[in-house]
């Protein structure tokens, strides 16, 4: 099912529009990337895809459907910032049920270690704490992913490992995959397409 946005228009309270008049749309098994200038609106587009935030003009459809706001969200947004994303209070194991019982597989395929479950969050680096972030988003079995800035901040050996589970998980699932980087050659490497914004 094709996720689409169609004529987008958003801003925050009296700004200037961010967002105006945006149509973007992707494939199931598509990897597209998404640049633009700092500040373009990126992730702010993302968070919409994902039903964070409710656009001021337009609408996103999945399958030609407005997606429905409750229950699991079918696009899983996966940020730069893992420490941001879960719950400091939750053991690890209680942040990956969050979205239904992870697949040992997957688990495996990210290198997550059965001894971090029972950690804290602020007991992982942070390149571990990201592949839970990537094994929570996956988990939901999603029709998209939306990877925005994923592994900026991670070593080379972690970025590569991630990006081979979230691939191979893709490419098994017909899960459709949305890269926002600034780094370009890992953009040219990954993506099918490139879109700017
Ligand atoms: N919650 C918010 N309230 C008000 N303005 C915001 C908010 N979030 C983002 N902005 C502004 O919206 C603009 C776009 O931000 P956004 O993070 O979407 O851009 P971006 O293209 O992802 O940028 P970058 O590549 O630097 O991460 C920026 O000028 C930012 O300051």
């Amino acid at each position: 099912m094709r996720l689409e946005a169609n004529r987008i228009g958003f801003r925050y309270g009296n700004d200037p529009w961010l967002l105006k008049d945006v149509h973007f749309a992707i494939e199931p098994g598509e990897v597209v990337g998404l640049t633009g200038a700092s500040g373009r609106g990126k992730t702010t587009f993302c968070r919409i895809l994902a039903g964070f935030e409710q656009p001021l003009e337009g609408e996103i459809t999945l399958g030609g459907k407005r997606i429905q706001n409750k229950g699991i969200h079918p696009v899983q947004l996966v940020l730069q910032h893992p420490e941001k994303a879960v719950n400091p209070r939750w053991k690890m194991q209680k942040v990956l049920n969050e979205s239904g019982q992870p697949d040992p597989e997957l688990l495996t395929l990210l290198g997550i270690k059965q001894s971090w479950l029972s950690r804290w969050p602020n007991e992982l680096s942070g390149g571990e704490l990201q592949r839970f972030c990537v094994a929570r988003a996956l988990s939901s079995n999603p029709r998209f992913l939306i990877a925005d800035e994923m592994t900026t901040m991670l070593d080379a050996i972690t970025q590569a490992q991630i990006w081979q589970a979230v691939l191979e998980t893709a490419e098994k699932r017909n899960m459709g995959i949305i890269v926002v980087s600034h780094e370009r050659k890992l953009v040219q490497r990954l993506c099918d397409r490139v879109v700017e914004l």
